[in-house]
């Protein structure tokens, strides 16, 4: 037996669908969704990353503000562009690509940001909300896994998870999201201390790999049938090629597993769009109540 696929692709396709149809209702109210990008300096990568975004912004008719500014750009340059952002009613979500070049201070330049208009979900205010059970766009990764088991019908409620990664974007914010009460999950958050890591993936329902190491989870980690999500990206340092953290075989063992590309990645870009049409729809009943 092989694993079924968590197909990312597909489900970001339906979902985008969905959105399309939502930017529909707004645009016949008037209203015109629009995300905004702001990235700094001339990383391949990253230019792709975000013609990407806009790419599916075109297929939902959500409009695009693209700024650059050069990787010479000082704390000032990028600050007056957020601001710029926040104050365009144009622009109803935005992201700030990360990383910022060097000796930038990432986190004065996030915390500057409209936490109304933050699309990935990362701005503190909104990490807080997350805390304290509030209303806030959800960080794009985190909620996208979530999306992506719900739709697959793969059981959260009472479901042991094993988080590997304490990284911002998506171990340290997945746990918040999983423990709600409407998912229900336990959470274990292993991490590069962590003394026993296969005792914890062993006993796992779902194992979500986010750690950014290379084949880390291993076929003899996985208890049979789980669901295994591969978030993970990183270049083996012998071939040279771009590889997940789930090794190719743990498809043996899961009951499900998101391949990498075409699961996790498609689905961080869907939720993104997702909070960009949240935050309109937000700021639409807003203004209706006046
Ligand atoms: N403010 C900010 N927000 C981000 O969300 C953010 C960021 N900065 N910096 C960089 C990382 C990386 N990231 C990816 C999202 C989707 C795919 C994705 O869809 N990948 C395809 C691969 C296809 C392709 O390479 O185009 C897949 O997994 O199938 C990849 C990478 C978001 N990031």
């Amino acid at each position: 037996m092989t694993a079924q696929i968590l197909d990312g692709k597909a489900t970001a396709a339906a979902i985008k669908t969905e959105l399309a149809a939502r930017v529909e209702a707004l645009r016949a109210r008037g209203i015109q969704p629009g995300l905004g990008t702001l990235l700094v300096g001339d990383d391949v990568g990253s230019q792709k990353y975000v013609a990407g975004k806009h790419r599916d912004c075109a297929q939902v008719g959500i409009a695009s503000i693209q700024r650059e500014l050069p990787g010479t750009a000082s704390q000032e340059d990028i600050e007056a562009v957020v601001r710029e952002l926040n104050e365009d009613p144009a622009c109803t979500g935005y992201i700030v690509q990360l990383p910022l070049p060097r000796g930038i201070d990432t986190n004065r330049v996030l915390e500057l940001m409209d936490p109304a208009k933050d699309a990935d979900g990362l701005h503190p205010t909104n990490l807080g909300r997350l805390v304290l059970n509030e209303r806030a766009p959800l960080p794009c990764t985190p909620n996208g896994i979530v999306e992506l088991l719900r739709r697959h019908k793969v059981e959260i409620d009472g479901a042991d998870v094993a988080v590997v990664g304490r990284g911002i974007t998506v171990g340290r914010s997945i746990g918040l999201l999983l423990t709600r009460r409407s998912e229900n999950a336990t959470v274990t958050l292993c991490h590069t201390g962590t003394r026993d890591l296969g005792e914890h993936l062993r006993r796992a329902d779902i194992v979500v790999a986010a750690a950014g190491a290379a084949h880390l989870v291993r076929p003899e980690h996985i208890k049979p049938g789980a669901a295994v999500l591969d978030v993970g990206v990183s270049r083996d340092p012998v071939t040279g090629k771009i590889a997940g953290d789930v090794h190719p075989d743990v498809a043996q063992v899961a009951g499900w597993l998101s391949p990498n590309p075409g699961g996790v990645g498609p689905m961080t870009r869907a939720m993104l769009l997702a909070n960009v049409v949240e935050a309109a729809e937000r700021a639409a009943g807003a203004d209706r109540v006046g």
